[in-house]
């Protein structure tokens, strides 16, 4: 089941937001000892740094951090989906003295800056690191083309049907190299929230809710995973 949760603007949606994920992470911790959560790169982490850094109701201590998708580039590199969530969270929860969260990244060892000859072993060794039976609140983007991770509208990993992470050299979105979790693999996880504001995604939030879509946040929407499938859209996105 599907629920949209339409808010003013970026701060309640923030607000809003983190609500939803403390609720998730008391759910889960009140059954085991760490709450994964995967996290987008994009829009997605100043919303994080809004909606988390001063909630004390956060037990960073038992988080574990995946990423839904990662751009082959170094760590630090601008284009890193971990360089910006470190900058922006990381950094300046490590400031105050936070204990946690655990955070797992490529293998930035194996990375060759100018060939793909490793990039499918980092995509295996990610799957490796990922929980096997799913993570337990995957926070997911999704772009004016309706992608989501690094899953692209028509690319031909939206049939991928083994791998739980993959890896592609085409990314229509700079930078080309990445790895992405697959929808096998965020079919098995526990709850999917997506976030998006602004009015370049008013277009395609039609197209991914008419009844036949086969974009990739659409496809995301009809996975039947067990938390269910929340959105949360800001006026100037969804009327
Ligand atoms: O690595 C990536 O490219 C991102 O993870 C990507 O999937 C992002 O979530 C969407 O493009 C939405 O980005 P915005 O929220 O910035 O529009």
């Amino acid at each position: 089941m599907v629920k949209i949760n339409k808010l003013t603007d970026i701060d309640s949606i923030a607000t809003s937001l983190g609500e939803f994920i403390v609720t998730q992470q008391n759910a889960v911790l009140s059954t085991k000892d760490s709450f994964s959560v995967a996290v987008s790169g994009g829009s997605m982490v100043n919303i994080l740094a809004k909606a988390l850094l001063e909630n004390k109701t956060i037990d960073w201590s038992k988080w574990v951090i995946f990423f839904s998708d990662e751009r082959l580039v170094a760590l630090d590199d601008e284009d890193s989906n971990y360089g910006a969530f470190n900058k922006t969270l990381l950094e300046p929860l490590a400031h105050k003295g936070t204990i946690g969260p655990k955070v797992v990244t490529i293998d930035e060892s194996l990375l060759h800056l100018t060939d793909t000859a490793n990039d499918s072993k980092i995509a295996e060794i990610y799957a490796d690191e990922i929980p096997k039976d799913g993570i337990d609140l995957v926070l997911l983007g999704c772009g004016p083309d309706g992608h989501t991770c690094s899953l692209f509208p028509n690319h031909s990993l939206l049939n991928e049907d083994k791998l739980n992470v993959a890896s592609l050299n085409d990314s229509p979105k700079p930078p080309p190299r990445r790895i992405t979790l697959t929808l096998p693999y965020l079919k098995k996880c526990g709850t999917i929230a997506f976030v998006a504001t602004g009015s370049s995604k008013k277009e395609v939030l039609k197209d991914i809710f008419a009844d036949d879509s086969s974009l990739p946040c659409a496809l995301v929407n009809k996975l039947p995973v067990h938390g269910g499938v929340c959105w949360f859209v800001d006026e100037s996105a969804m009327d």
